[in-house]
């Protein structure tokens, strides 16, 4: 599929944060690349880009854009892929709403999210939008697995410059809480295929009627296939217990869940938490706020929303509130709760912060206080249980002498629990659910209840393998700790270690590698970067995200400064820039006061492995001077403290483009490889010093004061650069 006309590489167009820092950062890369002959191509996974390739059919042509998400899932899939790919938005179904809104706001005649699709072309209009729906992005282009790590000198750097953290003492109250039962964990069965196998999900209901809630699954032989349920009233039962406890400890009540990645799953797990602490109010005019289009998994601000001018409800709202343990805040200025949208606190970012505070979370008083951490289902809890149980016992961890964890994960081909989506679902009806193969054999079997929330999860055989070879190359490379967190009690973990130790054992490395269950794996992990040691996680897909999260906010502060590799199966090379988010606080801040926090790091890490990848696939000799000269420009922003400061006043993600701009071309000028490039960067070199103090000026001025970008989630690209680009004098050397 590419062609001659293909970029070199391809930089991806995304949302929020990220795509702000772009707007700055992409024309010195364009610009510089330009200069060596590299070129330079974007392709569009925003949201927004995304609904608007989705529906070309409403729009006009003026308006609409290519399917470029569909474009780079078959990309990667090529030896030529060299991707560096942003984080994007994964969307809950209120940012979505949100979006659509804001297109139609500027003309685009977008049909309105269907929330109770009852007509055929309403449904057919909802099935459109839920493929936009979630984390619709990372799995398509995943197509390898992951590498995480600091790069040596950013792990140095955060050693040398240890950031604060919170205290963590034996008699802190926050605790994690998980079902003792009934949960996708104790419910899993799996199995691995011996043969390729086709395959259908048939739920049959107490009285007999069949029900096909999926046909046409087809799998590889060699993969492992998983499949569980979490009851509902279990779940029910917890949830109601756990803010009674919450309540006695003193606690505040949280939720942690991934309803983004977990698009089908989570958020209806998040809305019985939203029914559950409001259950008096649905018991008593549950049918009322149906009437009014409440649907608990939106979340309470949609909740707050519909029934807001219903005196009644409101009043009763507010008594059980009143009544309810205090919340977790996502912003208690604007009292916005752990349940007011679901996208709002995403576990693998949220625990982390928590755990890297002394285990605070934010009251609606603006104070922090111990907390209730409630993550249901037990597969993965136990990682963040043990974690808060072994800084009790021994403190917070130094930022100064701690060790490094790094991570391979499973991921390609829509590993595990991640690729779950298409194959969950919430029972409508009392019965049992097989899943069963094309011969007749039942692959799994479970009696589910109305509600339980039912769903299978697959990975393949060439992807477990790749991953396997992977961990062993890292653990060559760094000769450490390298632990495979599996555990042998699990359904799931028990077929994946089936896999690992025979390719340990033929490749002569079993000794190299330890097998340990998540818990133990944890404490392990910690003991040994409290000795200021290096451990590799070798995990799977979920605790992949998790561990890149958890281990890089405690060592570094952010998992923005991650080096975040993909391997593409197929020889591409998939380069994700940092391993967080798209800081959705950061753009309020910039809209508000003209500062943007967002430090590029991630990105600078990840255009250097670009480079170099380029350089090896395409014997691209300049394209290798280009990358050594970003790795020491990125060396030059960290020495220097060039990177963004928190508040208003401080240097912010353009000033740090500027000095990445100036290292950069002062590295080119410096080399000696490529005598032409010398010369033509050190013309922009000397430009960029020279200009220093009149470019820095113009940078900040306006800071302090609203800017307008046009627009949330499809901003005006000329109002965007305008704010984002303010200096001319910076401008006319760089273009
Ligand atoms: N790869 C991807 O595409 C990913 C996408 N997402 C999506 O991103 C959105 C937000 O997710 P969320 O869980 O809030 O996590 P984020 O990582 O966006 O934000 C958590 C916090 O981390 C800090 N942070 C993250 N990146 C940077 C950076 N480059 N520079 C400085 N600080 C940074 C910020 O802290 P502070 O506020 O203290 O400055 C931020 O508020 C969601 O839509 C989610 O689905 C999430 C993870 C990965
Ligand atoms: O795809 C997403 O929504 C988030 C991905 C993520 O958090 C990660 O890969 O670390
Ligand atoms: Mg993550």
């Amino acid at each position: 599929m590419t062609s001659d006309n293909t970029p070199d590489i391809i930089y991806t167009t995304v949302d929020e944060a990220p795509e702000l820092a772009s707007a700055s950062l992409l024309p010195i890369i364009a610009s510089f690349g330009k200069a060596a002959g590299v070129s330079f191509g974007t392709q569009d996974i925003s949201l927004a880009g995304r609904i608007i390739a989705t529906f070309p059919d409403y729009l006009t042509d003026e308006q609409r854009q290519s399917d470029d998400l569909a474009f780079l899932g078959d990309l990667v899939k090529t030896p030529e892929a060299n991707v560096i790919k942003l984080p994007n938005i994964s969307a809950s179904v209120p940012q979505l709403v949100a979006a659509i809104r804001e297109l139609q706001s500027q003309g685009y005649a977008l049909p309105d999210f269907p929330e109770a699709p009852a007509t055929d072309a309403e449904k057919a209009v909802r099935a459109r939008y839920d493929g936009i729906k979630g984390s619709a992005v990372n799995p398509v282009l995943r197509e390898g697995n992951s590498d995480r790590r600091a790069a040596a000198a950013v792990k140095k750097f955060a050693q040398a410059n240890p950031h604060r953290m919170g205290e963590w003492t034996a008699d802190s109250k926050t605790t994690v809480s998980s079902m003792s039962g009934g949960d996708f964990r104790a419910n899993e069965t799996s199995a691995t295929l011996s043969a390729d196998a086709k395959a259908k999900i048939v739920l049959t209901a107490t009285d007999g009627t069949e029900t096909v809630l999926k046909d046409g699954l087809s799998y590889p032989a060699g993969t492992v296939v998983d499949a569980t349920f979490l009851s509902a009233s279990a779940l029910d039962e917890f949830l109601a217990a756990e803010i009674e406890k919450t309540k006695a400890d003193g606690t505040l009540f949280s939720v942690h869940l991934k309803a983004t990645m977990m698009k089908v799953s989570d958020p209806i797990i998040f809305g019985h938490a939203v029914t559950a602490f409001l259950q008096p109010v649905f018991d008593a005019h549950g049918d009322k706020m149906a009437a009014l289009g409440v649907n608990p998994n939106s979340g309470l601000g949609d909740l707050l929303a519909r029934v807001k001018d219903d005196a009644e409800i409101m009043a009763a709202i507010d008594a059980v509130m009143a009544d309810r343990p205090a919340m977790y805040m996502v912003d208690s200025d604007k009292g916005l709760t752990n349940l007011h949208v679901p996208s709002d606190v995403i576990i693998d970012a949220s625990m982390p912060a928590l755990i890297r505070a002394g285990g605070k979370g934010w009251g609606p008083d603006g104070k922090e206080h111990d907390t209730n951490c409630i993550i249901p289902d037990n597969s993965y809890a136990p990682v963040y249980d043990e974690t808060i149980k072994y800084f009790k016992e021994t403190g917070k961890l130094d930022p100064a002498t701690a060790g490094t964890v790094q991570n391979v994960g499973l991921m390609a081909q829509k590993a595990e629990e991640y690729g779950s989506h298409p194959t969950t679902f919430e029972i409508e009806a009392a019965g049992t659910v097989r899943m069963i193969l094309e011969d007749g054999t039942v692959l799994h079997e479970h009696a589910v209840e109305v509600g339980d929330i039912w769903r299978s999860a697959s990975a393949r055989r060439a992807p477990i393998e790749d991953w396997v070879n992977l961990a062993i190359d890292r653990q060559a490379a760094e000769g450490c700790e390298a632990i495979f967190w599996l555990d042998e009690t699990r359904a799931h973990d028990a077929e994946l270690i089936a896999y690992v130790k025979p390719i340990l054992e033929a490749r002569g490395v079993a000794d190299k590698f330890t097998i340990l269950a998540p818990r133990e794996a944890t404490r392990a992990t910690f003991e040994t970067i409290r000795a200021g040691k290096t451990s590799i996680a070798i995990t799977g897909n979920v605790l992949r995200d998790y561990l890149t999260d958890l281990f890089p906010i405690l060592e570094l502060a952010t998992s923005a400064k991650m080096l975040s590799i993909v391997k593409l199966m197929q020889g591409g090379g998939l380069f994700e820039t940092g391993a967080g988010g798209s800081a959705p606080k950061h753009v309020q801040q910039l809209m508000e006061e003209n500062h943007l926090r967002w430090d590029s790091l991630g990105e600078f890490c990840a255009l250097g492995e670009s480079f170099k990848f380029l350089a090896d696939v395409k014997d691209n000799a300049k394209a290798r001077i280009l990358g050594e000269a970003v790795e020491t420009a990125t060396q030059g922003i960290l020495d220097n403290g060039r990177s963004p400061g928190r508040k208003v006043g401080q240097p912010d993600n353009r000033d740090s483009h500027y000095w990445f701009a100036r290292y950069w071309a002062e590295a080119l000028a410096a080399q000696s490889k490529d005598a032409e490039l010398a010369t033509h960067f050190s013309a922009i070199a000397n430009a960029l010093a020279e200009g220093e103090a009149k470019i820095l000026e113009e940078l900040h001025a306006g800071r302090g004061t609203a800017v307008d970008l046009g627009g949330y989630y499809h901003g005006d690209a000329s109002k965007t650069a305008a704010v984002m680009r303010p200096s001319a004098t910076m401008n006319a050397i760089i273009d």
